[in-house]
C-alpha cells in the first residue's frame, strides 16, 4: 500500500516505570502505591510484584540497543515519581534522576527521541498517606515534581506527557478498586479526576514557563457501540462514551464536564465552580491516544452507577485480555478526535495486544496474531492520516513483556519476550515485522 506516513512520523514503543524497571526501592527511591498494592495479598494475579519486573533498572542500556535494532525513532517511557522525590515532595534523590538522565542520553546517542511520561500510576506512598489525589494540594505536589524533572531533562526530552490515562487512575483506582490504591467509592472519583486535571494544568503552566510547546495528556479511548438498536442500549452506549471518552477531553478542551456525568454520579457529583472549570481548560500541545479495542455496550440497570456494561462479543477475535480485535475502532477514534476537538495534533501513545505466545524456537518467538493485530491497526492509522488527521506518531505497547498490573506477568504485550527466569530478552516475529514497517516508513503493512 502507498505509505501515507510522512518522513518525520515517529515510530515508537512504549513502557512504564513500575511495569519494567524492578528495584522499586533502590538508590534511595521511595515506595509507590503500586509497590504497596502489589505486596497486598490478593490484589495481583499469581502474587506477582514489580520487585524485579524486566530488571530494566539494571538493563536499560541493553534495552536501548534493542530499540536501536528495531530502528525506533521514539521511545515512550515513564519516570517513577518516587525515584526522583522519595517523599513525593521536597528533597530530590539525585541517584534517581541520574538513572533517567543516563537513559535519555543513551536514547539520544542512538537517534531515538525520548517521550517522557511524568505519571504512569505510581504515586509515592508518602503522598498517598496525605490523601493522595484526593488532597486539594495534589496538583501542587505534581507541579513541583514536574518542575524538578523539567529542569533536569527538558534540554534533552522533546516530548512530554503529564498523566497516563487519568480515567484509569480514577475509575479502577477509586470507583471499582481493581487497581491501586484500590478504593471503592462513589464520591471520590469526581474529586480525584478534577485534581488530576488541575495537576495536568499546573504542570503545563510550569512547562510553559520554560517557553516550551510539546506537552500533552495520554488518554485511553474506545468507541462505544450499542449491542442492539434498542433505545436502552443506544442510551447506555452514549452514557459510557461520556464516561470513558469525553470526561477528561471535554474538560481539557472545553473547560466543561459532559452533562451525563452529573446523571451518572448523582449526588456524588460536586458543583464545580466556574473558576475551577476555567483552570482545567488546558488542551496542551497534543493528545496522546491509547487505543486497544472498542466497547460493545448493553444497558445494565443491575450495574450502577453507569447502568451500562461492556459485553464480550461471541463472534469476534479476542486478545488474551478478552478485548475484541477491532482495528476499525482506531480509525473511528482518530476521526472523532479530529471532528470533536478541531483536528488537534495526535500521537498514538499506546496500541498493542496480549496473546499467549509460545516458547522461543532458535531464539525467536512466533507471534503471528500480534503481527496481524499491529498490521491491521497501523493500516487503520494510515486510513485516518489519509482523511486529514494530524497524526504524528505511533507507539506499540509494549517494547517488552512486562508487569500487567492486576494481571501480573500472565498477560504479555511485548515485541520482545522476557524470560520469566533470567529476564533474557528474545525477539518475537512482531519485532521483526515492526522493524520492517519502520524501515519502509509504513509501506510494509
Ligand atoms: N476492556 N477494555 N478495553 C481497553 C481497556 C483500556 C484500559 N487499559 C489500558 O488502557 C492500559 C494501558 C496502560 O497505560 C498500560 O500500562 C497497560 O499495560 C496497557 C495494557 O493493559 C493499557
Amino acid at each position: 500500500m502507498a505509505a501515507p506516513f510522512p518522513d518525520d512520523f515517529l515510530w515508537g514503543a512504549a513502557t512504564s516505570a513500575y511495569q519494567i524497571e524492578g528495584s522499586p526501592l533502590a538508590d534511595g527511591a521511595g515506595p509507590s502505591i503500586w509497590h504497596r498494592f502489589a505486596h497486598t495479598p490478593g490484589r495481583v494475579a499469581g502474587h506477582d510484584t514489580g520487585d524485579l519486573a524486566c530488571d530494566h533498572y539494571h538493563r536499560s542500556l541493553e534495552d536501548v540497543a534493542l530499540m536501536a535494532e528495531l530502528g525506533l525513532s521514539a521511545y515512550r517511557f515513564s519516570l517513577a515519581w518516587g525515584r526522583v522525590l522519595p517523599e513525593g515532595r521536597g528533597a530530590v534523590n539525585s541517584r534517581g534522576l541520574d538513572f533517567y538522565e543516563r537513559l535519555v542520553d543513551a536514547l539520544l546517542e542512538h537517534g531515538i527521541q525520548p517521550m517522557a511520561t511524568l505519571y504512569h500510576w505510581d504515586l509515592p506512598v508518602a503522598l498517598h498517606e496525605r490523601g493522595g489525589w484526593l488532597n486539594p494540594d495534589s496538583p501542587h505536589w505534581f507541579a513541583e515534581y514536574a518542575g524538578t524533572v523539567f529542569r533536569a531533562l527538558d534540554d534533552r526530552v522533546p516530548l512530554w506527557i503529564t498523566l497516563n490515562e487519568p480515567w484509569v487512575v480514577t475509575v479502577p483506582g477509586y470507583l471499582d478498586g481493581q487497581l491501586a490504591p484500590g478504593h471503592r467509592d462513589l464520591f471520590e472519583p469526581p474529586r480525584v479526576a478534577n485534581h488530576l486535571l488541575l495537576a495536568h494544568a499546573e504542570a503545563v503552566a510550569a512547562y510553559r514557563a520554560l517557553g516550551r510547546h510539546r506537552i500533552g495528556l495520554a488518554v485511553n479511548l474506545e468507541p462505544q457501540h450499542p449491542a442492539s438498536p434498542s433505545p436502552a442500549d443506544l442510551e447506555a452506549a452514549r452514557r459510557r462514551d461520556a464516561f470513558i471518552n469525553r470526561w477528561f477531553l471535554d474538560a481539557l478542551v472545553f473547560g466543561r464536564y459532559p452533562e451525563e456525568l452529573a446523571d451518572i454520579f448523582g449526588p456524588a457529583w460536586p458543583e464545580f465552580s466556574a473558576e475551577s472549570l476555567a483552570k482545567i481548560r488546558c488542551p496542551g500541545d497534543f493528545i496522546g491516544v491509547n487505543y486497544y479495542s472498542r466497547g460493545l455496550v448493553r444497558a445494565a440497570p443491575e450495574a450502577p452507577p453507569l447502568d451500562a456494561i461492556r459485553i464480550t462479543p461471541t463472534d469476534a477475535e479476542l486478545t488474551a485480555m478478552d478485548w475484541e480485535v477491532y482495528p476499525e475502532g482506531l480509525t473511528e477514534t482518530l476521526l472523532w478526535l479530529r471532528d470533536r476537538y478541531a483536528n488537534p495534533p495526535l500521537y498514538i501513545t499506546e496500541n498493542g495486544a496480549a496473546f499467549d505466545d509460545p516458547p522461543p524456537r532458535d531464539g525467536l518467538v512466533e507471534d503471528p496474531r500480534r503481527v496481524a493485530y499491529l498490521r491491521a491497526h497501523i493500516r487503520a492509522a494510515a486510513t485516518a492520516l489519509e482523511q486529514g488527521v494530524d497524526l504524528r506518531g505511533y507507539c506499540v505497547w509494549s517494547l517488552l513483556d512486562n508487569f500487567e498490573w492486576a494481571e501480573g506477568y500472565s498477560k504479555r504485550f511485548g515485541l520482545y519476550q522476557v524470560d520469566p527466569g533470567d529476564r533474557t530478552r528474545r525477539p518475537k516475529t512482531s519485532a521483526c515485522f515492526y522493524r520492517e514497517v519502520i524501515r519502509s516508513r509504513g509501506a510494509a503493512v
